[in-house]
């Protein structure tokens, strides 16, 4: 269960604070969240996430208040509980595909099991280049990276930003249908924030900003 009661931001420079109608998902319910440039869609994201803190109102996580908590417990019930998928891809150039999804499982306190980290691999086409470094592996490859990294320690929301804004329809298709079948896989959330109208088909609840 993901909820959001009275949540507000404000940057500070900014004289008013942004305000959001409030989020309440069920157990396998996913959201998309549409809006236009400047809105608040990422504002939204991070406040989902823990990252920023809301000037007024709260963030419950599977009966978390998450803005209860302190700055360790959140950064450690992120990292247990939350999968984040972001426009800018994330991994550490030195590792291989696989470290690089051993590195988040081990940040995340999740033990490893050989035979999952496996079945990920294979489910997101990544089993041939799982030895390559980052900078040996394609676009594509690497965009499926980061979604095997927002999933590979089984959280109870996956939040993404803009996972689609860059690419072809084809893939973009892909992209949503390899979101929504981890999120299935995990029996997690999935929250898309996105300016993408292509991908207001693909889901039943959808927000506009
Ligand atoms: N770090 C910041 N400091 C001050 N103002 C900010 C900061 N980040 C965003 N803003 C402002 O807050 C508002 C919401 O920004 P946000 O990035 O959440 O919008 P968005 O809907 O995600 O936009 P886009 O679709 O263009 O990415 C905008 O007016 C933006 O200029």
């Amino acid at each position: 269960m993901i909820q959001t009661q009275n949540l507000t931001f404000k940057y500070k420079n900014q004289k008013t604070a942004i305000g959001f109608p409030d989020i309440h998902l069920k157990e396998n319910e996913h959201l998309l969240i549409l809006g236009k440039s400047g809105i608040g869609k990422t504002t939204l994201l991070h406040l989902l996430a823990g990252l920023l803190k809301p000037e007024t109102g709260n963030v419950t996580i599977n009966n978390t208040n998450i803005n209860t908590l302190s700055s360790s417990k959140l950064d450690k019930f992120r990292g247990e509980n939350v999968g984040l998928v972001f426009q800018q891809k994330h991994a550490i150039q030195s590792l291989s595909v696989i470290e690089n999804l051993q590195a988040r499982l081990f940040f995340s306190n999740k033990k490893e099991n050989q035979n999952k980290l496996n079945d990920l691999l294979e489910q997101l086409n990544l089993t041939a280049c799982k030895n390559n470094k980052i900078n040996q592996i394609s676009e594509g490859q690497l965009q499926r990276l980061g979604i095997a990294l927002s999933v590979v320690h089984n959280p109870q929301v996956i939040l993404a930003d803009e996972p689609t804004s860059s690419l072809d329809d084809e893939n973009c298709e892909a992209v949503i249908n390899l979101l929504k079948q981890q999120a299935e896989k995990n029996k997690a959330h999935l929250i898309v924030i996105t300016h993408d109208q292509r991908i207001k088909s693909f889901f039943e609840n959808t927000m506009t900003l």
